[in-house]
């Protein structure tokens, strides 16, 4: 009993399936990790994680080269054969100065050793199920099993998205500031990549480009913290889905081995070192290549004596516009989608136990 008083609570918001707005009490996990306590809503049936990292290498592709005449051709084919592979790629010399990163580590483990009430009210109260905030989120229903993960999302883009709502912590004070770092030269390095990824498939450069927007276009911000875990072999950090973004831009730190890849029939680590970045393809790509990239299924696992922390930039073009896929041929394989339907379709029916929210934009 003295244990379960020591735990906080996340109230977390959700639609349940007749359309209400619900408000459920979910273990804080960081208290979890801290009594060394695993309850049975996080027991995952079946228990599918997979510990064992793989001796999987992909190289980084070196952005550097691609800003070169005479580099940029070797390395746009390197690009798309990694990516065509695994759906994603590390970069290296991408510009982001280490000591952004530094800092953003820095803010994001200043908030989370902050006491519980303290994180709370640094981040204030957020009133519907839109994912924001400190605290759980896609949460759907009272029956499903629970993710070992504590996070905090935020908007970064459009400017002033959320300042109406306190979702931006105010302490550590510079949380929010080094957190925009981040985001403004994130954003740079992925409108490169945009343009890198059409050329990469020999489309024209503005093929992805073209439906972002420097005013409108949204970046939203996840601190993932998946805390030390006592039973890491019966649950899951975050459970397997794609990312309804274009492009997702990655880093994280405290351990390595947390972030894994269904590829070739077989979950396998990303390999992926600590305060890189990492860029993964989200369904938005998938539909405006036409399926010659593809997003990657992917999951998190706990880790038994190592905490984890991945801060991912969710970038995507404004929620209004139509995308329309590179004509490949006679006819394409995925349809037009204006983005915000398919955010809706996509969030509407996450968590899947398979790759379906795309099917939304495939013919047949
Ligand atoms: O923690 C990670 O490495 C991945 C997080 C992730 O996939 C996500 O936030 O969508
Ligand atoms: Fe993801």
């Amino acid at each position: 009993m003295e244990n379960i008083e020591r735990i906080h609570h996340h109230d977390t918001k959700f639609i349940d399936q007749n359309g209400h707005l619900q408000t459920i009490k979910i273990p804080v996990v960081q208290d979890l990790a801290r009594l060394k306590i695993l309850p049975g809503e996080f027991i995952q049936n079946p228990v599918a994680a997979n510990p064992f990292p793989s001796h999987a290498f992909f190289d980084a592709i070196d952005m550097a080269k691609l800003r070169t005449r005479s580099g940029r051709i070797k390395e746009l084919r390197k690009l798309a054969s990694i990516c065509g592979e695994w759906g994603m790629f590390t970069i290296r010399n991408h510009g982001l100065d280490p000591r952004v990163l530094e800092e953003v580590e820095q803010v994001v483990r200043n908030f989370f050793e902050l006491p519980f009430e303290d994180k709370k009210s640094s981040v204030g109260t957020y009133t519907d199920a839109d994912n924001m905030g400190y605290g759980r989120n896609f949460f759907k229903s009272q029956h499903q099993p629970l993710d070992w993960i504590d996070r905090l999302a935020m908007k970064a883009a459009p400017v002033g998205s959320t300042d109406a709502l306190r979702v931006w912590p105010n302490n550590p004070p510079n949380f929010r500031p080094a957190l925009e770092n981040y985001v403004r030269i994130g954003r740079q390095v992925l409108d490169e990549l945009l343009e890198a990824l059409a050329e990469a498939i020999s489309c024209d450069t503005h093929s992805f480009s073209r439906y972002f927007d420097p005013n409108t276009s949204e970046i939203n911000v996840r601190v993932n913290y998946y805390p030390s875990c006592p039973r890491p072999d019966v649950t899951m950090g975050l459970v397997p889905h794609t990312d309804a973004s274009a492009l997702t831009l990655l880093t994280q730190f405290g351990s390595q081995n947390g972030l894994q890849v269904f590829k070739d029939s077989q979950w396998i680590t990303v390999p992926w070192p600590c305060h890189s970045l990492l860029v993964n393809v989200g369904d938005l790509i998938e539909i405006m290549s036409d399926g010659m990239l593809h997003s990657s299924w992917q999951r998190a696992v706990a880790q038994p004596d190592t905490g984890r922390f991945s801060v991912a930039l969710f970038y995507r073009p404004p929620r209004g516009v139509e995308i329309e896929p590179v004509s490949g041929g006679e006819s394409n394989k995925y349809k037009k989608v204006v983005v915000g339907d398919y955010l809706d379709h996509f969030y509407k029916l996450s968590p899947t136990p398979t790759k379906q929210a795309i099917m939304f934009a495939k013919f047949n």
